[in-house]
């Protein structure tokens, strides 16, 4: 623990030395340690994973962490929101309570960079010298087509995340499906002890009450005018979801119906003169095993697809998905 952090009843550990002597005394114990992995600016989307972990274990571990390696060089690192007093405040509120007991996140990681780059990191991938871990054929679609260097980043980090922290259960958010997945695919694929893939949980996306947006932090960077239409990209989804639910169109045609609301919403920009410009990156539907795009005339079949996409609204960008078919076993209720 370190005196210039901002004044909290949750320890917080900024080395990997404390930490794991705090890890040692839980294993001791035969404690189960819930891990939830974050950049902070916290939620009620990250809030719901710091619930689901108090449920599920005896203690809590939050990290809050901005990584350098997942941010391309014309991305915002700079400017990522970074709040951690009130994330703090929002983790000491965070509770879920039992007949037995009443449960707060026992303690939170906040690592410099130093601390999990001892040998420093540029954000130019050809410019990196040491270890990273890539997750193969898994990295380059939906969001690796627009962040090709973005998994990379995610998945050498979360390793060692994973080493330092040495979790019973992870939880991540279903807002980011792709990482999720290949994450689950990296604990299985690197043999991985804590967590083992069945214990690497995805939690369902917090939303919006109002319009159903997506909560994100970088939601934080819209303007009003952008927060008003930001929705679109949800509504996109859900036509797209209505009509593979129809039962015989084709992926085109679900697109099609995407796309079209997209192109409405400009249309209301433009005659309503609001201030700002809304610009589609990408809305797809792909194989949520090998994540393969579905040929442009695929129609529903017995299996799971991911409907995906991103929509800058002004400079944010925003993802959203929803999960076509059996989620059985795969999302946690
Ligand atoms: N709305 C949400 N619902 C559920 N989980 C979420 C939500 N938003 C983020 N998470 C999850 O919280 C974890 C930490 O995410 P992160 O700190 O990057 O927040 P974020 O809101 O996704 O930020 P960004 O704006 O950078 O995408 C990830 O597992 C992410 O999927
Ligand atoms: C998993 C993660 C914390 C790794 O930096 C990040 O990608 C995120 O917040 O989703
Ligand atoms: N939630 C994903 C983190 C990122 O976009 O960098």
């Amino acid at each position: 623990m370190t005196a210039y952090l901002p004044q909290s009843t949750i320890p917080i550990f900024t080395t990997v030395a404390s930490y794991r002597e705090w890890r040692q005394k839980a294993f001791k114990e035969g404690k189960s340690v819930g891990f939830v992995p974050t950049m902070g600016a916290l939620h009620e989307g990250h809030l719901s994973l710091v619930r689901r972990s108090l449920t599920d274990n005896d203690l809590t571990v939050v990290s809050i962490f901005v990584n350098p390696a997942q941010f391309a060089p014309h991305e915002d690192l700079a400017t990522y929101p970074r709040t951690l007093p009130t994330d703090l405040k929002l983790l000491e509120a965070t509770t879920t309570s039992s007949d037995k007991e009443i449960k707060t996140p026992s303690a939170v990681f906040a690592p410099t960079v130093k601390e999990m780059y001892p040998s420093g990191i540029v954000l130019n991938v050809s410019e990196q010298k040491g270890t990273f871990i890539e997750v193969k054929g898994y990295s380059h679609q939906m969001e690796g087509m627009t962040r090709p260097t973005f998994f990379r980043g995610v998945a050498t980090v979360v390793t060692k995340l994973f080493n330092i922290i040495q979790p019973t259960h992870a939880y991540f958010g279903q807002k980011d499906i792709q990482q999720a997945f290949i994450l689950k695919r990296l604990v299985r694929d690197l043999l991985c002890p804590h967590p083992t893939p069945e214990n690497l949980h995805i939690v369902p996306t917090a939303r919006d009450p109002t319009d159903g947006l997506a909560l994100s932090s970088r939601n934080a960077y819209l303007s009003p005018s952008g927060r008003k239409v930001a929705d679109t990209l949800r509504r996109a989804l859900l036509a797209a979801e209505a009509k593979w639910k129809e039962g015989n169109s084709t992926k085109q045609e679900c697109i099609d119906a995407a796309v079209a609301q997209i192109t409405q919403a400009q249309e209301r920009i433009a005659k309503g003169g609001l201030d700002v410009q809304m610009k589609l990156d990408y809305i797809e539907m792909n194989d949520a095993d090998d994540f393969s795009v579905l040929p442009s005339d695929a129609r529903p079949v017995d299996r799971l697809v991911i409907l995906s996409g991103a929509l800058y609204v002004d400079k944010t960008r925003l993802i959203d998905n929803i999960l076509l078919g059996d989620t059985a076993g795969l999302i946690d209720a």
